[in-house]
């Protein structure tokens, strides 16, 4: 499935290079302000804190909600207390793209992260072209070489990798390509199935130093407590958030 997801998120890439050339995009990614420095804005402190996502429909949920102004709802987080905003930008499978990222950015004042299938440099480009501040890599979708060169390519375009992982091997080659913020996602995104003690078990082998990131599986205030409890420094929240009143439901998951 996670093979699929990004030949097919690589695919649209290449179609929208068709039409928009790499030395446009990255001219425009060239031309943005400066990213938002993501790192201070999640940096351990003495509350968790959240990425709160923008997240229409998912393979393994199907549709969760029709989002028709992705602003407003990230304004919506920012104002619940939100550290970051996470906009899916895959098409295919969760409904979402570059214009919402977009939009959104246009909308808030914090960190925006691109949460899609990255596997080739024309995407991160097209991540600083959009506005955002971080780009999601995914550590079990890259061969360590592409998985080097694309976080060298995010650093240097003065953005944020979140580097995505699902067990000790992927925590070790996140760290050693010098990641500075490690997710562990309790999805694996090839069979779907959830593990909410995976953070805990992987936690330990993430330095202080690295800024700890739990991803998935946040349903209530308690789920939010449980990983904090293992080490968290943020959670990052789909779901919970789209299908609730979202200020509410940050307030509650903040006062942990
Ligand atoms: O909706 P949830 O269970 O709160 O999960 C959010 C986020 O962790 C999830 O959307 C996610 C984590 N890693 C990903 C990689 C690609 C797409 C989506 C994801």
């Amino acid at each position: 499935m996670l093979t699929e997801l990004l030949a097919g998120a690589v695919a649209d890439a290449e179609a929208r290079r068709a039409v928009r050339p790499s030395v446009e995009v990255e001219a425009a990614a060239l031309a943005r302000a400066p990213a938002i420095d993501a790192l201070a804005a999640l940096a351990p402190a003495d509350r968790v804190k959240i990425i709160a996502e923008v997240k229409r429909a998912s393979p393994s949920r199907g549709q969760l909600a029709e989002i028709p102004d992705p602003a407003a709802l990230a304004v919506s987080y920012e104002f619940g207390g939100a550290s970051a905003i996470s906009v899916l930008t895959e098409g295919r499978r969760f409904k979402g793209s570059l214009d919402d990222l977009e939009q959104v950015r246009a909308a808030v004042s914090i960190p925006v992260l691109r949460k899609d299938f990255i596997g080739d440099p024309y995407q991160v480009f097209e991540a600083r072209a959009a506005g955002a501040d971080l780009v999601l890599l995914i550590v079990a979708a890259l061969d360590q070489g592409t998985l080097q060169s694309l976080h060298d390519l995010v650093r240097e375009l003065g953005m944020t990798a979140l580097v995505e992982t699902h067990s000790a091997d992927e925590v070790h080659r996140a760290l050693d390509i010098g990641a500075s913020l490690v997710g562990v996602n309790a999805r694996n995104l090839s069979t779907f199935e959830l593990d909410q003690d995976l953070f805990g078990t992987l936690a330990d082998r993430i330095p202080s130093g690295v800024v700890r990131v739990a991803e998935s599986a946040v349903k209530t205030a308690a789920d939010v407590a449980h990983y904090r409890a293992a080490g968290a420094d943020v959670v990052l929240v789909g779901e919970a958030l789209v299908t609730s009143d979202p200020i509410r439901t940050l307030t509650e998951f903040l006062a942990v």
